[in-house]
């Protein structure tokens, strides 16, 4: 590997500069560690050298440990790989060694980059720098002692913080809480590094083994109220990762114990947890998403995107309003179309709610919010489309409408200009039947709430033009989103992954189980609703609309069943009007609403699906699977007719558009975790006992019954078909 390794040079000050290099974030891979220990050695062998300086090469630190290990653990189950850091290398040689280390930080030190500098007698860095340790978030806690020095360095309660969520913080930041010893410009970095590490060596500032100290813990039972209060979040934040509990366990150790006894809990809980599920999923979600920007014959063609600075949103309901609020906190300048000025009235306010929203939750700041709400203007015609670069249409889900409003932008926009649609279901080749710019036509399927919700769907047809796709996924980057292309038919790949998932639940109902036994489920899976009370929050105008162009695509399994109708007859509206499956009062958590059941009731009586008439009986497990099996079965079928570039992209669209969990890997990687296998035969089984919804997918048969994987490329599944 290039450009992979590790560097020493020894000034005339007696100096050694020791420097990471593994491009583009240096992270600690096998050679580098190797590296790091060679170098490290015989700085302290020489007798030119009184000091030591570690740092990293193009103005980054270090993101920490190689995660290409993790990957290579769960392939092959071979734990003896990892090489040990914590011990050997943190403290014995860098902690415990007879020369003084000061970490030169600048650009990122995260993860294992940040306990090395830990390990090290003090830290110096630049402004800006990310600092943090986000192992949990991969499943694992952190490796190389920073468990123990990080509590120890700034106090118990923000190092508890920083681990549990993940989140890093700037080193101004660190330097006002003792984690940074000197803020320097980068220019001076090295420099001021230097001289603080000889410093040391001559005793004019202290040699500090940060393992050792105690100043910042606090009383135990101090400590231990810390934990406690922490160990209660854990559990109602992440009820169903080891990781999180684990980590605490292990600070404890340290706290009680002693640091050195908290490095070798440590290093032994961290081997357990990199075997885990939990960490599989989330390292598979760590790369399957950087793997969406690769994107066969569009990134890979010598394309530049090309710059898109003013965007035309026709719509300012829920969607467009959402959209055009996304866009302009991306500085992005938006014209925002309604109808008439009411309706655009209506829309303004909503993208100023979601600003303001934004900055009353702390995730804005004030200045920032003002400066988008500039970047914002309201037409009631087209003249200010001829100068926008794009234009995405989030109108009602209405074809006809959509024609119109597409032949109309072909005239207004200039001709680079792109023609995206918000739809969630429509045909883009019917969206566009009527223009002569077929090129440029693109979904932008943004998720609700679009300015939260980070997926972008980009939906292509055979005729989108690279270069068009290409110019949306430089959007997305910029709007902060997480663009997925897909390819064109009928929901595209999420919510036609995801249709079954509605079906399943609905058709369950109607087998007698109950409601919210159902919803219970599904969350404690780890969904952060269940099915019923997410159509209460989407509404069921929406449940119907998007029900019938489902039913209509996929009638061979679809599910019908009168419940939302019933449930609109007898005057609920969802979330909407406080009352659905649950009711909804300001200030509360919604309340299963009983009354709610005799109308369950009547609709079993239409279905008439229960055997014999009596409700099904099924363990708690078995309901999980009868909804969530038949969304991997889809997903199959959305594999083989080549509708996603690769399985991690279905993944990585579950994940981050319908909040599958993370840690579980998302949909495809879950299925394969599962088993194709058992998922096939217990589909087999369902159709059998209740109709033609469970009938697997000839993918699926095909793989269950080889044993091939779900996530193996196409090539393994001869008569594939692709639309990319
Ligand atoms: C024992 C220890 O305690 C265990 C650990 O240290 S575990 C690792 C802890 N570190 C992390 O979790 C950091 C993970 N990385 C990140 O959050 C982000 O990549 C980042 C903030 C460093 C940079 O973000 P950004 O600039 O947007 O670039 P991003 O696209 O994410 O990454 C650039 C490339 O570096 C790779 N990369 C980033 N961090 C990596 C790491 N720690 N190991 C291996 N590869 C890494 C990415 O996979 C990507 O590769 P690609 O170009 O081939 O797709």
């Amino acid at each position: 590997m290039a450009g992979v390794g590790v560097t020493m040079e020894v000034g005339n000050d007696g100096v050694a500069v020791i420097t990471i290099s593994n491009p583009p974030v240096n992270a600690l891979a096998i050679p580098v560690i190797d590296g790091l220990k060679e170098k490290f050695v015989e700085a302290t062998r020489r007798e030119d050298v009184k000091a030591i300086v570690l740092t990293g090469k193009g103005g980054k630190f270090s993101g920490g440990f190689d995660i290409n290990v993790f990957e290579k653990v769960h392939k092959t189950g071979d734990i003896s790989i990892l090489p040990d850091v914590s011990v050997d290398l943190v403290v014995n040689t860098i902690e415990d060694g007879k020369k003084p280390v000061v970490a030169a930080i600048e650009g990122l030190g995260l993860g294992g980059g940040l306990e090395l500098t830990m390990g090290c007698h003090a830290r110096i860095a630049a402004p800006k720098a990310q600092l943090g340790l986000p192992e949990l978030s991969l499943g694992v806690l952190p490796g190389f002692g920073g468990t123990q020095r990080l509590p120890r360095l700034l106090g118990l309660s923000k190092a508890v913080e920083m681990m549990l969520l993940s989140k890093p913080i700037m080193s101004e930041e660190g330097k006002k809480l003792g984690l940074i010893d000197a803020l320097v410009s980068s220019e001076e970095l090295l420099r001021v590094s230097r001289l603080w590490a000889l410093d040391i060596a001559a005793r004019r500032k202290p040699w500090i083994r940060s393992l050792h100290r105690t100043d910042k813990l606090g009383s135990l039972s101090e400590s231990r109220e810390i934990l406690k209060v922490a160990r209660q979040q854990a559990k109602q934040t992440a009820p169903n990762m080891p990781q999180h509990l684990a980590c605490l366990d292990v600070i404890e150790e340290g706290i009680v114990h002693g640091g050195y006894n908290g490095v070798l809990k440590e290093a032994r809980v961290f081997k357990e947890l990199v075997l885990s599920d939990t960490s599989r999923g989330l390292v598979h979600v760590f790369f399957a998403q950087r793997a969406t920007a690769k994107v066969p014959n569009v990134t890979d063609i010598g394309l530049k995107p090309r710059s898109v600075k003013r965007v035309a949103v026709i719509g300012g309901g829920l969607m467009g309003s959402g959209i055009a609020t996304a866009l302009i906190l991306g500085n992005i300048y938006v014209v925002l179309k309604e109808v008439n000025s009411e309706y655009l009235l209506r829309g303004i306010k909503m993208v100023e709610g979601n600003v303001r929203g934004l900055v009353a939750r702390k995730k804005l700041a004030h200045d920032k919010a003002e400066k988008a709400l500039s970047m914002l203007k309201g037409v009631l015609d087209y003249s200010e489309f001829r100068n926008v670069d794009m234009v995405i249409e989030a109108v009602i889900e209405k074809v006809p409408l959509k024609q119109t409003i597409f032949s109309e932008i072909e005239k207004a926009c200039p001709p680079h200009c792109i023609l995206a649609t918000n739809t969630s279901t429509i045909d883009l080749n019917v969206v566009g039947e009527k223009t002569s710019s077929q090129d440029r036509i693109v979904g932008a399927h943004f998720f609700s709430p679009a300015h939260v919700m980070p997926l972008l769907e980009i939906v292509r047809t055979e005729k989108t033009s690279a270069q068009v796709i290409l110019d949306l996924m430089a959007v997305g980057k910029i709007i902060k989103k997480v663009p997925v292309v897909v390819g064109n038919c009928t929901a595209f790949a999420v919510n036609r992954t995801f249709f079954p998932y509605t079906q399943g639940s609905h058709l369950l109902l109607n087998l007698g189980v109950d409601v919210f036994r159902i919803d219970g489920l599904i969350s404690r899976f780890g969904l952060p609703m269940g099915p019923f009370q997410l159509q209460d929050l989407a509404g069921y105008g929406v449940a119907l609309a998007v029900g019938k162009e489902l039913k209509a695509a996929f009638s061979d399994r679809s599910f019908r069943s009168p419940l939302v109708e019933l449930l609109v007859k007898s005057g609920r509206n969802g979330k909407n009007n406080g009352k659905g499956y649950y009711l909804y009062e300001k200030g509360s958590k919604p309340k299963p609403d009983p009354s709610v059941l005799p109308i369950i009731e009547e609709c079993r009586r239409v279905t008439n699906v229960m055997p014999g008439g009596k409700p099904i009986s099924v363990s708690d497990n078995e309901i999980v699977e009868m909804i969530l099996f038949p969304v991997v079965n889809e997903a199959c079928r959305v594999m083989d007719e080549g509708v996603v570039v690769r399985a991690s992209d279905l993944d990585v669209a579950s994940v981050l558009g319908m909040s599958f969990p993370s840690y579980r890997g998302g949909i495809v990687f879950w299925g394969d975790t599962v088993g194709p296998n058992h998922i096939y035969t217990s589909l087999k089984k369902w159709s059998e006992l209740y109709g033609s919804f469970y009938n697997p997918s000839r993918f699926l048969e095909e793989r269950a019954t080889k044993g091939i994987p779900l996530s193996a490329p196409a090539s393994t599944s001869p008569g594939s078909r692709s639309r990319l």
